[in-house]
């Protein structure tokens, strides 16, 4: 089974490129996911005793705990040090089942693959990339999002232009979404051996 990488820095179009795998039929695990339904569940305890007021009926509210640890850099070093472990072991979980199921491609969406060291779990890395303007209007256009915390994220994201590098492939997402899904079908041909090597 080959292990596909898909990271890009927030806004870029990893959401919309995962759940175009998916469609192709290939499984993907999703990371923010696995963290957000962690936080339903074994993290919970362990993020309340870290930051107490973080969670509310055994649950991680995410909006508390973003305030408690959001443009804090040591707050945040100790929550991803809870946190990560248990999404890797999450992923690794997921890719157990996937081979056991005989699967030849799976995906891990991983939005901190290269800054987590992630590179040393797949064979191959797909980044989703577009102009900063492009990323800056997507992400400020969301709901709850302001400029301040934008820039706490993309203070903790590699930059684009080092992802970009470091890609076998790149998904230029603001060429619309036929071409980003053409693209990915072609990915997948070519990781399936059913399509000769054409580059990134
Ligand atoms: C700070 C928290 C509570 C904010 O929650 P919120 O619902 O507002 O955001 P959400 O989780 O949907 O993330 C929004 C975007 O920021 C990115 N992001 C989240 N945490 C981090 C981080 N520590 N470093 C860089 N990017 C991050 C996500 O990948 C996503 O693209 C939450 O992001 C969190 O618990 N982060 C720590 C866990 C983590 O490192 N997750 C990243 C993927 S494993
Ligand atoms: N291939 C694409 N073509 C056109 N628009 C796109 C494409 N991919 C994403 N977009 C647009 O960009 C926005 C952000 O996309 P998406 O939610 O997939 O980003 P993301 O990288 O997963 O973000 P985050 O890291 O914050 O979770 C969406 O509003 C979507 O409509």
């Amino acid at each position: 089974m080959i292990v596909l990488g898909l990271t890009g820095s927030i806004g870029m179009g990893k959401s919309t490129a995962s759940a175009m795998f998916r469609d192709e039929g290939v499984p993907v695990h999703d990371s923010d996911e696995a963290v957000h339904r962690l936080y339903a569940g074994a993290a919970a305890p362990l993020v309340e005793a870290a930051f107490p007021g973080s969670t509310a009926d055994g649950v991680v509210d995410r909006a508390a705990l973003g305030k408690l640890v959001l443009g804090d850099a040591a707050a945040m070093k100790k929550l991803e040090g809870i946190v990560h472990p248990l999404v890797r072991a999450d992923a690794d979980a997921f890719l157990a089942r996937q081979r056991a199921a005989g699967a030849k491609l799976a995906v891990l969406d991983i939005p901190l693959l290269f800054e987590t060291g992630g590179r040393d779990r797949v064979e191959k890395i797909v980044v989703v990339s577009a102009p900063a303007d492009v990323q800056r209007a997507r992400v400020l256009g969301r709901p709850g999002m302001t400029p301040e915390k934008f820039e706490a994220i993309s203070a903790r994201q590699m930059p684009d232009d080092e992802k970009r590098r470091l890609a076998d492939y790149i998904i230029d997402t603001s060429q619309g979404f036929d071409v980003t899904r053409a693209h990915i079908r072609e990915i997948i041909a070519e990781l399936s051996g059913n399509k000769e090597p054409s580059g990134a």
